[in-house]
């Protein structure tokens, strides 16, 4: 398992070993023994699935506290642009972010802790999303920023994606009150 701390901290990136042979291949799409390894404790109380067709933009979003998330995020087909935008108030990199493409046939995944606000870009055509999480689903405590924020400078590889009404609605991060 390759595994790199990204600039934000706590943000983690897992590569797993991959071990091909004449039937195809196989991964340990998780394991608890490498999490704690990493420095990443956490009870992952449900498991999410999302399917985009190229372009779809989905985020970017979190849950306030008592309901604020972890993610372990990961793509099992097609490929994503995956971004995290910390908002921890005290964090000297409040407002930047880390855009990671996760793709199938690399098997990679990413560690998102509380305090980030997550969002991807489907770059291809029947992207599965996948992903862990410490929280249970709370609509009443979501949180948003806006994915073209210019503030948050964040470049997506596409042109006019898809959103839904909720997304195209989500505030500037100057006019966020973080609860992190
Ligand atoms: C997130 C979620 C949604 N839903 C229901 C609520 C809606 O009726 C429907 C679609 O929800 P939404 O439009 O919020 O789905 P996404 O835009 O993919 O939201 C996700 O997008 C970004 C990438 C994230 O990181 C979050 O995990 C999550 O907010 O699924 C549930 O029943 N449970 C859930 O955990």
């Amino acid at each position: 398992m390759e595994i790199k701390h990204h600039a934000l901290a706590g943000v983690v990136e897992f590569t797993p070993r991959v071990f091909g042979d004449a039937r195809g291949a196989f991964f340990e799409s998780f394991s608890e023994r490498v999490m704690r390894d990493a420095g990443v404790d956490v009870n992952w109380v449900q498991d999410n699935q999302s399917r985009s067709m190229r372009g779809v933009l989905r985020g970017l979003h979190f849950q306030h506290p008592p309901y604020a998330q972890a993610k372990l995020v990961r793509v099992a087909q097609g490929r994503a642009l995956d971004v995290v935008v910390d908002i921890r108030r005290e964090s000297p990199t409040y407002g930047q972010h880390v855009a990671v493409e996760l793709d199938a046939t690399r098997y990679n995944m990413l560690y998102v802790p509380v305090g980030f606000a997550h969002g991807f870009a489907a770059l291809e055509d029947d992207t599965l999303f996948l992903y862990k999480c410490s929280n249970y689903y709370q609509p009443s405590s979501e949180g948003g920023l806006l994915w073209n924020d210019p503030a948050l400078n964040i470049r997506w590889q596409l042109t006019d994606p898809v959103i839904s009404p909720k997304d195209q609605i989500q505030p500037l991060l100057k006019d966020l009150q973080s609860p992190f």
